[in-house]
Formats: structure tokens, sequence, C-alpha cells
């Protein structure tokens, strides 16, 4: 039976157990339950702290699990990314009041503030810069330069609205670009987990049924090779003759923000009745 990690609260808690329920597995409505069996799909999931999942998966102890990359490489566990998941995106950044800093460089010698601080002196040893201390706080990391507890900050930027609010200004190149991941364990000697390739392809399909929609439409036979040139498919259209033996109907996946910019495209083209629908679930 394939052991899961899921965050049990936080940012990354209610996609995290959204896309499972869509991978077709049973999912927990009281969040109090902390181990969930699902005997149908073979799995059992636990719902941890997002921050212990790596170190959880790492040493074996469950086989997979969903966290942060961010988390996970400031865990220091030998759990490795097996799936990027597309979201909790953000970027990890320094900050510091307006006009202090502009570079790595400029955290020489000064206090840094973090959740992350093995990712933070990793990234400044990496870096050749040595600051004068790292201070590793929970949360509202923000507020310590304000407090004197420290003159950088390094924390988790989305919008930016939480570092305005605290009269912060972000510098230097993102530390880290993070999204959610799934992770396995890192020793391969110990053997891929059963189950985690159907764990895999289920929420593969789940996430290309979100960005793809499928394209439907008609076009003249001259004109097949222009519109499939603009629409290549994930892998090759499919392409029918019509009753009318001039004509040719395409019916291909196209990423979903993509969707108009390519309608456009093919009418230029000729197309014509060009018909779009959602994939409700697929396996790629
Ligand atoms: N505002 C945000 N936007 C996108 N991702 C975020 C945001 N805040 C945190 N994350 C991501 O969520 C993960 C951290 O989850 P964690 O549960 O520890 O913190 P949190 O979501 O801030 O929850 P809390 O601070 O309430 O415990 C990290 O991967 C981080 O990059
Ligand atoms: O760039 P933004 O869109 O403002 O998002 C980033 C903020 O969101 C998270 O904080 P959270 O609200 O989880 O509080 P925390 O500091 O207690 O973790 C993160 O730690 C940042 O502070
Ligand atoms: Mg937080």
């Amino acid at each position: 039976m394939l052991r899961i990690a899921v965050p049990n609260k936080g940012s990354l808690s209610e996609p995290a157990v959204e896309l499972l329920r869509e991978a077709g597995y049973r999912q927990r409505r009281d969040s109090r339950e902390l181990v969930l069996p699902d005997p149908d799909n073979d799995v059992e999931f636990f719902f941890l702290r997002p921050r212990d999942i790596a170190v959880y998966v790492g040493s074996g102890t469950v086989d997979a699990g969903i966290t942060g990359r961010d988390l996970l490489l400031d865990s220091g566990s030998p759990a490795v990314e097996h799936l990027p998941l597309g979201f909790a995106r953000s970027t990890f950044r320094f900050a510091t009041t307006a006009g202090q800093a502009t570079s790595v460089q400029d955290v020489e010698g000064r206090r840094v503030a973090t959740s992350y601080p093995v990712l933070v002196a990793a990234h400044l040893r990496e870096q050749g810069v040595t600051p004068a201390g790292v201070v590793r706080l929970d949360g509202a990391v923000e507020t310590a330069i304000r407090l004197g507890v420290a003159d950088v900050i390094a924390d988790v930027v989305e919008t930016g609205s939480t570092l305005r609010a605290a009269g912060l200004e972000v510098f230097a190149d993102p530390i880290l670009r993070s999204e959610a991941v799934l992770v396995r364990r890192g020793d391969e000697g110990a053997g891929v987990p059963a189950g985690l390739d159907v764990l895999t392809r289920r929420i593969q399909g789940v996430l290309t049924a979100r960005e793809y929609v499928l394209m439907d439409y008609d076009v003249p036979q001259d004109l097949v090779d222009a519109a499939v040139a603009v629409t290549p498919g994930f892998e090759s259209p499919t392409v029918s003759p019509l009753h009318d033996g001039g004509w040719a109907a395409v019916r291909v996946m196209v990423p979903r923000r993509e969707t108009n910019r390519i309608m456009d495209a093919l009418y230029d083209i000729g197309a014509r009745a060009i018909l779009v629908t959602s994939i409700h679930a697929c396996r790629v």
C-alpha cells in the first residue's frame, strides 16, 4: 500500500487535497482526521505539517508527499522532486527597507531573518557572501526589520503586497522559484515504490486536463498543413475526412490560455466551425 503525505495546513493544503480528489482518491471531510486509508486505490494518506513532509519522505516513513520546493530544499532531506504540481507558485527573495541594498553582496556582514535558514545559508555560501548571522523565525518575517532583529529578510513573495505593507522592497535576483511538488525518496536503491507510477499518471492527467482544452475545427483540405502548424497538438492532431471531400475535420489539444489567439489564427487561415471543449479527465 502506497503511503502518501498531504499538507494538513497552510496554502498548500486545500489545492493538494483538491488535486488528489480530482485524481480519484478519497479525501478527508474533517480536518481532524490525521490518517485516511483509501483501500479501493491501495493508498493511505497521512496529513502532516508541510514543513515535515520532506523529512518523512526522505526517511522512508512514507513513500511520497506533496510539499513546496522551498520547503524540500530547506529540509536538507534526501527526498527528491518527482513532479512539479503548478500551484502555490512563489519566489523566494531578499528584501529590506527601500534604498538599503541592491545586490546579494549587500547582505555581507548583515543579519538576515528568515523561515528558511538552510536555503538562505546555502545560497549565500554559493554567492561567497558571509552574513553577520541568520535568524530563524516561524513567520511574519517582514516585521523582523522594524523590530530590530535583522537588517535584511529572505521570504516567500507572491503578489508582493505583504512586503509593500511592511514598507520593504525586494533586491537581488530571486533565490528560488518555488511551487508545490510531489516528492519521493531519494535512495533509488530501495526502488521506486509500487503504486507511485499510477499516482503520477493520475496527477499528470489532472494537470493536463486543467491546462489543455480540446479544439475541433473544419478546414479546407489544402489548408490542413497550415492549420496544423498553428495547432501541433500534444502529440499529433487527428485529421478526418468530411462528407464534403474538399474539407477535413481536425481534433487537437491546445493550451487553455492560448485558446482565443489560436481560434483567431485558425479563422484567418480559413478554418470554420471552431469548437472548444473542456477535458474532464485524461491519461497522457
Ligand atoms: N502567499 C503565498 N503564495 C504562494 N505560495 C505560498 C504563499 N505563502 C506560502 N506559500 C508556499 O506555501 C508553502 C509553505 O507552506 P506553509 O504551510 O509552511 O506556510 P503558509 O502557507 O504560509 O502557512 P502558515 O504560515 O499559515 O502556516 C511554501 O512552499 C511556500 O512557498
Ligand atoms: O507576496 P504576498 O502575496 O503578500 O504573499 C507572501 C506572504 O504570504 C505568506 O505569508 P502568510 O500569510 O502565510 O503568513 P506567515 O508569514 O505567517 O507565513 C508568506 O510568508 C509571505 O509573507
Ligand atoms: Mg505562511
